[in-house]
């Protein structure tokens, strides 16, 4: 089974085939069920039906059903799952056989002892990354009466007067009252909770409880459970967080999670019909109780797994008995279920394994939706840390992409600037290699002196040359044109030198502004983020499913209410709930939108971090390219300047 927080998680059915057993196969009766070999498939009859697993008969060995059904649920249980296992099926098909709610002697082959096992062999591989506290609790639901099995003030085993064997409570102590929280979870008032710490006083509880259950004999089970079980466990964790995965555990607490998960065993009355019974009188008006609970389990299965009816919203009556009630969350709710349905494979039981065939096949339908629970202080960290971490998300992306239009514009300021400059220095180039050129022109026409010459390289030049013997000025005079093509060269290798190193200055600015724009948008652990997002997202969309469950139940008791009031005026507690409810719907409709919003934002930045990383890599490009320049035409004015001073030397040292 599939962890899942919030999504809808269907019940599973497992149907757990009984052999004959006692006089079964004596008194000549047969199988009647068969199993379609390696499917989880069933057909009795001419009816075919499918399940999720099939244990017994030629089905899976019953051994597996654990590992497969229910160890599942006692891993969520540590992840703050709730989880219900429910065992289903007429009287003596082995509902209590299949649970372990009959555990006497230590016997560890039922569903509960196995449950306790790994339970505490998970607490004491996970004792180092938590706290742990268990505690149990044990009823029966008889008659409509909730009866608490670990009451101490049970006093001794009778007979009762009404044919129960069973335990009496002391009189005067209340019964056990139903009680719905604000929030719309179950408590049970005045309820006895055990602290265990073992799994031998676990055990013990179980023990304890099924001694005090009521039992009684009928034709098809002498140790017929008269009345629906349920065995609760309740795990609470505080559990330290690794501060790697909490990027805002700042301080010892915050880095605490707490949570607590309820997992219910419940094994029910058998669900035959009061005639195959032999129960005439009491076992009759006690099958008819017990029928009223089943009946209305019935009921919300049928309205939880027909989808029709799901579309419709239809009413799910979890209050026509205290079965559903206490089992609301179970069918439809906060836990993740299975559900066992038991059979007898003989063909006397025909009928009833039938019904009991249809009833889990229905259940297959339903839709849970489990959350994590945590505690409220935990709940309230939680709440805490998500804001935190929203803060967080907008800052990063009001960083990275607010601001952006406002540096979108100096950058182009910038590349503007850029560009007029490196054209102000081409022009300049052009100008003086044009003015040198001018004066050369000059020099050519005059063919004198040296007072024209403008340029302190060329008149230190001619300067040397004054010290010359007339052949040696004659030569050089002949080589005048050499000494102009000597400045103008080196004109153009300072210029060009100049006009360089300022790009490659350019460059080297733009790049550090490049980088540090970079580092403002990549500081940020984009895939952190972007996870952050969806989770958010789908935050919000778990509550607004939350609260419109809510409005739709409320919808559907105000419709009830309306129904039985004729007319009559609505609470106004309802309708003022319901408008409530409708403007939660709203706010959360907002928050998903703004959540949308961010998100996008976030995707525009990402963008824009990829845009900018590219110009980065253009930019350190264009700057190797320019160093590699700058290089070669120094190099190469280097070399021409040593020829041509080797050129000189000779011509210094003509004989
Ligand atoms: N898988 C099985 N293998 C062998 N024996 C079984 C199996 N399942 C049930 N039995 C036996 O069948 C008898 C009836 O089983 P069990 O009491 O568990 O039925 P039940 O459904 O709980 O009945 P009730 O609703 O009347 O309490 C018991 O004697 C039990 O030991």
């Amino acid at each position: 089974m599939a962890m899942v927080n919030g999504e809808d998680c269907c019940v599973k059915v497992a149907v757990h085939i009984r052999p004959l057993i006692g006089d079964e196969r004596p008194q000549g009766w047969k199988d009647c069920v068969t199993v379609v070999p390696g499917k989880p498939q069933v057909q009795i009859g001419t009816h075919s039906f499918t399940f999720d697993h099939v244990y017994g008969a030629t089905g899976f060995p019953p051994s597996s059903m654990f590992e497969e059904c229910v160890s599942p649920l006692v891993d969520g249980l540590f992840q703050g799952y709730n989880a219900t296992v429910l065992a289903y099926g007429q009287t003596g098909s082995g509902k209590t056989y299949t649970m372990g709610t009959g555990c006497k002697d230590g016997s560890q082959t039922g569903i509960i002892p196995q449950v306790m096992n790994s339970l505490f062999g998970k607490i004491e591989n996970l004792k180092d990354q938590a706290e742990f506290q268990l505690r149990v609790s044990f009823i029966e639901i008889l008659k409509e009466e909730v009866r608490d099995l670990l009451d101490s003030s049970y006093v001794g085993k009778f007979e009762a007067v009404n044919g129960h064997v069973g335990k009496l409570a002391v009189p005067g102590k209340p019964p056990v009252q139903i009680r719905e929280a604000s929030n719309g979870a179950i408590t049970l008032a005045g309820l006895t909770e055990v602290f265990v710490t073992t799994q031998k006083e676990m055990t013990s509880c179980l023990e304890q409880g099924s001694l005090n259950r009521a039992t009684g004999s009928t034709n098809m089970n002498n140790q017929s459970s008269r009345s629906h079980a349920i065995f609760t466990i309740t795990l609470e964790q505080m559990r330290k967080l690794d501060p790697s995965v909490t990027e805002s555990a700042q301080t010892e607490d915050v880095n605490e999670d707490y949570l607590c998960a309820k997992f219910h065993l419940v094994d029910l009355a058998g669900s035959e019909r009061a005639k195959r019974t032999g129960s005439d009188g009491l076992r009759f008006k006690e099958g008819v109780h017990i029928n009223k609970g089943l009946l209305a389990l019935g009921n919300v299965i049928s309205a939880l797994g027909d989808e029709k009816k799901r579309k419709e919203g239809v009413h799910v009556p979890y209050r026509d008995s205290k079965l559903t009630r206490l089992l609301q969350d179970s069918l439809g709710g906060n836990s993740r279920t299975v559900m066992i349905a038991c059979m007898s494979p003989a063909d006397i039981n025909a009928e009833e394994t039938l019904n009991t065939l249809k009833y889990a096949n229905r259940a297959r339908n339903i839709q849970n939706k489990p959350i994590i629970n945590r505690n409220p202080i935990s709940e309230e960290i939680q709440r805490m840390r998500q804001h935190i971490e929203y803060l967080q998300a907008e800052l990063a992306c009001y960083q990275g992409g607010g601001a952006s239009d406002e540096i979108q514009a100096l950058k182009e300021k910038v590349s503007w600037l850029e560009a007029t400059n490196e054209d102000l220095c081409r022009e300049l180039y052009e100008y003086r290699s044009h003015s040198v050129q001018n004066d050369h022109f000059a020099i050519d026409n005059q063919k004198s002196g040296n007072s024209f010459l403008k340029t302190e390289g060329l008149k230190r030049s001619l300067d040397g040359i004054e010290s010359f013997d007339y052949q040696m000025a004659e030569v050089l005079r002949g080589d005048s044109k050499g000494i102009d093509e000597e400045v103008a060269k080196e004109w153009e290798h300072t210029l060009l030198q100049d006009s360089m190193g300022k790009e490659l200055n350019e460059l080297n600015k733009r790049l550090e502004q490049k980088e540090s724009e970079m580092k403002m948008i990549g500081g940020f652990d984009t895939l952190a983020l972007k996870q952050h997002f969806k989770k958010k997202l789908m935050g919000l969309e778990e509550e607004k499913k939350a609260v419109q469950q809510e409005r739709d139940r409320l919808l559907a008791e105000v419709e009830s209410l309306a129904a039985a009031s004729d007319g009559h005026k609505l609470p106004d507690n309802h309708l003022q709930k319901l408008k409530a409810l409708e403007a939660q719907i709203l706010e959360l409709k907002k928050k998903h939108d703004n959540q949308v919003q961010l998100l996008k934002q976030k995707q525009k930045s990402e963008e824009a971090a990829k845009k900018l990383q590219e110009e980065i890599q253009f930019i350190k490009a264009q700057k190797v390219q320019l160093q590699h320049k700058i290089k070669q035409e120094a190099e190469q004015f280097r070399l021409w300047k040593a020829s041509r001073e080797k050129e000189l030397l000779q011509v210094h040292h003509l004989p």
